[in-house]
């Protein structure tokens, strides 16, 4: 996928803004609080219906004005789409691909697949499971048509055997609900397990160049004893879950384990190579969608410079380069990017006070 066309309007510190980006690197610059995250933010809202900076999807829709609205061409294999959304103050959004009302966000995510990097990445080694779950389960989603379905099954499962569970009901009561929850949890597993292995043999490569002398280990764990069956674990966990009100283990605490040779890479890794192996991930995510669906994301790579010294800038910008993705990338000075790049930017974009030129 690549956005062809691009209008922004009311959109934080953006009035209205009219882009045509290159299918290959676009640079976006400006000072400080301009407004080059928020063009970035954009693409992601119109991607996943969401922030990427802010929980309160309201902050985003610009002081005074009652909606945002965003619109997308966007290429891929099966030619162009037209993808508009719309947020109101109340919370209703309105979403159209070529035309046609969305009713579920994820279709939108499945027509936009995005990778974000930007200096709150860490937040993926350091953030608890919640992140890395997310990282694993943007995969499965792309990569498998069951996941989505199987995984909103068992969360909706995994609700009503909580509520159970706080309403005191006796283990036969709950083990009519876990039959179904065992069918899906499972399927939700297999899917998760297989996508990691294979992100594994994607990330090896990638590893080696920007990690060269660290043993990295990445693998995933799914969220109970790997020795115990998760029916009998449901069983013999029951008065536990029972006092706890809520279900202790299972495929909601999944998580994906990050570790350089004994130790958990936070502890062996400096800040910036926490960060290129944070990147390293997104760029593998990125060349296995390309490789399991013929699919390419966008990226969005905020504030690069920060931590990275000129090499790893290079080697980072030259790898992403390389996954042939459409890539949006910030900087206060271009030459801050410019300087590290092989080849000169598709497009650059100057951004002053929310309104955006382009300059090449
Ligand atoms: N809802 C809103 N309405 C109007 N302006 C907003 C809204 N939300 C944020 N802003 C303003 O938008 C501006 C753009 O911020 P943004 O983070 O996009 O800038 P930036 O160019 O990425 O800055 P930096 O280089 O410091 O990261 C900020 O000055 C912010 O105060």
């Amino acid at each position: 996928m690549s956005l062809s066309r691009l209008s922004i309007d009311a959109f934080r510190n953006i009035d209205s803004a009219q882009l045509a980006p290159g299918a290959g690197l676009n640079l976006i610059y400006g000072h400080n609080g301009s407004g080059k995250t928020s063009i970035l933010e954009a693409i992601y809202f119109l991607g996943m219906g969401r922030s990427f900076r802010s929980h309160l999807s309201q902050r985003v829709i610009q002081n005074d004005a009652d909606a945002l609205t965003l619109f997308a061409l966007a290429a891929g294999q099966n030619g162009e789409s037209r993808i508009g959304l719309r947020r109101h103050r109340n919370g209703d959004t309105e979403v159209k691909i070529d035309g046609d009302k969305v009713k579920r966000l994820s279709q939108l995510a499945e027509a936009l697949p995005i990778q974000v990097i930007t200096p709150e990445s860490f937040s993926l080694l350091f953030e608890g499971p919640g992140a890395r779950r997310q990282f694993i389960d943007w995969g499965a989603f792309h990569a498998s048509k069951q996941f989505h379905l199987a995984w909103m099954n068992t969360r909706r499962i995994l609700k009503q055997r909580n509520q159970l569970l706080r309403d005191g009901s006796s283990y036969e009561h709950i083990a009519f609900w876990d039959r179904e929850l065992i069918r899906y949890a499972l399927e939700v597993t297999d899917i998760r397990n297989q996508y990691v292995h294979s992100l594994n043999a994607v990330l090896k490569g990638i590893i080696g160049e920007f990690l060269p002398d660290a043993d990295v280990r990445v693998s995933f764990t799914r969220g109970w004893d790997s020795k115990t069956e998760l029916s009998d674990l449901l069983q013999t966990q029951y008065p536990r879950d029972l006092a706890m009100g809520h279900t202790v283990s299972g495929p909601h605490k999944a998580d994906l384990r990050l570790r350089v040779g004994n130790l958990p890479a936070q502890d062996a890794l400096s800040r910036g190579q926490l960060k290129l192996l944070v990147c390293a991930l997104r760029i593998a995510q990125g060349k296995l969608l390309k490789q399991q669906i013929d699919k390419h994301s966008i990226y969005l790579v905020d504030d690069l410079p920060s931590e990275l010294d000129a090499k790893h800038r290079q080697l980072l910008l030259k790898e992403l380069i390389d996954t042939g993705a459409q890539l949006f990338v910030t900087a206060i000075e271009p030459a801050a990017i410019v300087d590290s790049l092989p080849v000169p930017p598709d497009r650059m974009f100057h951004v002053q006070a929310g309104r955006v030129t382009e300059t090449k």
